[in-house]
């Protein structure tokens, strides 16, 4: 994959999909994310950056509720997909995540066969009405997730037994079945090889057709690679939001220019 093919296509979404005002974290007395504001496009794939511990997961967790899940957490502030507050206590967390979406950093298939693991979700959210519609939602999510050639006979055996780069499309696959409308991605490549990481960055460009896409990575490299907007974190703040030829080329601030450097981080 040649290493500009991806950035020089031209950013074709400016509709915003999510959009955080005063965003404040809290891990008990750790002030962990501090008066974030940021407009999350839709189609587009945004990545998060910024040297380690500095709150791109927790605040890439926010996007989807999955700090709820952590008992000292405390989220406040407006988080708004599509003009809709997503911590309002009528939305139903369960529901908001199979419209986001999440990949995470170790491919985690279920214990189950490939299919199955596909079909979960669409099961779980009754989105199928019979078995022929649950077998097409599978095939068109591990297309969409360029896996269904490797896997297409063999969908009875145990994800857990595919290739780790296999496994993380499994994860993609998974995600993408329930439809949504968001897919975050916390490191998604770091347990991967280069030709693995080189698919599933190729997959994260297609993918961003139809979803709006947000990824945290440590790697430079991989944000220039993939993403069209890059949001720089440090110590708890986003500094610096903006177009990633822009971030990585004529950065604004003074500390996303060392770390783009290699100064800090
Ligand atoms: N589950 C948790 N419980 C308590 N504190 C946490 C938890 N997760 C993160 N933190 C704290 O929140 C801060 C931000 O951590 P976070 O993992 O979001 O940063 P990060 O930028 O994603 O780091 P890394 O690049 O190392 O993954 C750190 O001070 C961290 O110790």
């Amino acid at each position: 994959m040649n290493d500009m093919t991806l950035t020089e296509r031209a950013v074709n979404a400016t509709e915003n999909k999510i959009t955080a005002r005063n965003v404040q974290v809290y891990y008990g007395e750790n002030h962990a994310i501090k008066d974030v504001d940021v407009d999350i496009l839709d189609k587009t794939v945004t990545a998060f950056i910024g040297p380690s511990g500095c709150g791109k997961s927790t605040f890439l967790r926010c996007l989807n509720r999955m700090n709820d899940t952590i008992d000292i957490c405390r989220v406040t502030g407006e988080i708004l997909l599509d003009n809709e507050d997503i911590y309002d206590r009528r939305v139903d967390p369960v529901q908001l995540r199979a419209k986001v979406g999440m990949v995470f950093q170790k491919p985690n298939p279920f214990p189950k066969s490939i299919y199955d693991n596909v079909a979960y979700g669409p099961k779980i959210h009754g989105l199928t009405r019979n078995r022929a519609e649950l077998d097409e939602t599978v095939e068109a999510s591990l297309r969409k997730a360029a896996l269904w050639n490797e896997v297409k006979d063999r969908l009875t055996a145990p994800g857990t037994g595919l290739s780790g780069g296999q496994q993380q499309r499994l994860c993609i696959a998974r995600a993408i079945a329930t439809s949504p409308e968001v897919l975050l991605m916390d490191e998604p490549c770091s347990a991967l090889d280069p030709i693995a990481t080189a698919q599933v960055e190729e997959l994260i460009d297609e993918l961003r057709t139809n979803y709006s896409v947000v990824i945290v990575t440590h790697s430079m490299q991989q944000a220039a690679r993939v993403s069209q907007k890059t949001a720089f974190f440090h110590l708890g703040h986003l500094v610096e939001y903006g177009d990633t030829d822009k971030i990585f080329t004529n950065p604004t601030d003074p500390r996303t220019e060392s770390y783009i450097t290699g100064r800090i981080g």
